[in-house]
């Protein structure tokens, strides 16, 4: 499930453990800058997209005060002034050079694409791959095993629901609708009764449908290949990524998301590590109108210097694309379905756009396993995204104040992880290698004091 930017822009509960309370706080407030922002310009203007308050606030240098003044003396959906122009079809990006890689780390490109406030909009397999930590296959699935699909879930779409989130003490709705999907009836009878999603438990879980799971196997097939491909070709020393896992990828659970018409979207997130583990693998599917999946790399905060030093990259996705989100992207990346400004009706589906992301949950990360938190509810896994002296490691965290009606706890611990991405209690757990890089410490801007539970 997401993490929408709002969800996260809470501000926890006031610290009651010093010294990991200081971390975790820290953390959060550093991390969600840009996103607090966003959710503040929507909740003072919500009849404007965020796409355009996006926009308003990089045009800005991201000062919410200058931003919401511009907003309100602006017509509806008005472009602010200063708006960097958006890059149209780019055919080719193919003269850039391929990313320099540091020893287990992810690849990175060799220079930023795109600058602050820009977007640059992909459409080739080949430029997706060399810029993004996703790769896309078009075509993926024959012509009729599409359709059949995308037929199957436009009837199953009318039970589709907006998710719920708290932000302050405000419930706010996501703009699209969804659905929670795993492969057994006893599977989605745990889910409702066991798995915790933002503190809450998730009632409406269903088992897979017929051609939802038909298209599964041959999405496993495919990621495979695409996993050991993009490993062998641009990892460093062809090798699996720090907590990656050396287990073949076995999809069991998916989201599948509906959005009517261009309006619909979701808002920049990573998605949830908390049952699929570190460096997880996501495959996900696009069936009738084509839109634009946007990415943004999550820039390493240093001496106050902004995070949103890049700009944002769109990648088209047409009817029966597979996109593959790497092992490299939700730990360093955002991404969102951002409103359109137009959309081209689909034969079958009209104006709406349906998408399967088919992940793989690990039994070891079940919640009757995984830490709870002072609230006594199985704590969520995050990873620092954006201090410099603790990014790309591991902490598990309250999350029940993101439930309507519910109040957090400051609970907070370092992870506990092997090379393969295993916790402790995994059976061929290989010993703790979460802990800060030379680099971090190097940065010496982290109160290493804060670094418990090592
Ligand atoms: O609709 C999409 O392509 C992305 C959906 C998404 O981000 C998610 O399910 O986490
Ligand atoms: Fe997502």
């Amino acid at each position: 499930m997401y993490a929408f930017i709002p969800r996260k822009r809470r501000k926890l509960a006031p610290p009651t453990e010093p010294a990991a309370s200081a971390q975790s706080q820290h953390e959060q407030d550093d991390s969600e800058s840009t996103d607090f922002k966003l959710a503040i310009l929507a909740s003072l203007h919500p009849n404007k997209t965020s796409d355009v308050l996006l926009d308003y606030l990089l045009a800005y240098d991201g000062s919410v005060e200058e931003a919401t003044a511009a907003l309100a003396s602006s017509p509806k959906d008005a472009l602010p002034p200063k708006r960097s122009t958006v890059t149209g079809y780019q055919s080719s990006l193919s003269s850039f050079a391929r990313p320099a890689q540091a020893d287990g780390e992810a690849p990175r490109p060799a220079k930023a694409v795109v600058k602050k406030g820009r977007t640059l909009h992909l459409y080739s397999p080949e430029d997706i791959e060399a810029h993004t930590p996703c790769s896309i296959i078009h075509n993926f699935l024959a012509a009729d095993e599409a359709d059949a699909l995308l037929k199957e879930l436009l009837q199953e779409a009318p039970s589709f629901r907006k998710e719920t989130f708290q932000l302050f003490d405000r419930t706010v709705e996501s703009p699209h609708t969804m659905r929670f999907y795993v492969d057994s009836q006893d599977e989605a009878e745990a889910q409702r009764t066991e798995y915790v999603y933002n503190g809450s438990y998730v009632p409406d879980v269903t088992q897979t449908r017929a051609e939802m799971l038909r298209v599964s196997t041959k999405v496993q097939t495919a990621v495979n290949k695409e996993i050991d491909r993009r490993t062998r070709e641009r990892h460093p020393g062809g090798e699996k990524l720090k907590f990656q896992s050396p287990d073949a990828w076995k999809p069991n659970a998916s989201f599948v998301n509906c959005y009517d018409g261009a309006k619909e979207s979701v808002g920049y997130h990573s998605d949830q590590l908390t049952y699929l583990g570190p460096r997880a693998v996501i495959g996900s599917l696009s069936l009738g109108v084509a839109r634009d999946f946007r990415v943004r790399k999550i820039v390493p905060q240093v001496d106050g210097s902004s995070a949103d030093a890049q700009g944002q990259i769109a990648i088209h996705l047409p009817h029966n694309s597979l996109l593959v989100m790497h092992a490299e992207m939700q730990e360093e990346w955002k991404h969102s379905v951002a409103p359109a400004q137009t959309i081209d009706p689909h034969p079958v589906a009209g104006n709406k756009r349906l998408n399967v992301t088919y992940r793989c949950y690990k039994e070891y990360l079940h919640p009757r396993f995984t830490p709870k938190c002072k609230c006594s509810v199985p704590a969520v896994l995050r990873c620092v995204q954006k201090r410099a002296a603790t990014r790309g490691r591991y902490m598990w965290m309250c999350h029940s104040g993101y439930t309507p009606g519910q109040k957090g706890c400051s609970y907070f611990v370092w992870a506990d992880f092997d090379v393969d991405g295993r916790p402790p209690w995994a059976e061929g757990y290989k010993g703790n290698v979460n802990v800060p890089t030379a680099q971090a410490v190097d940065d010496g801007r982290g109160n290493t004091s804060n670094m418990v539970n090592e």
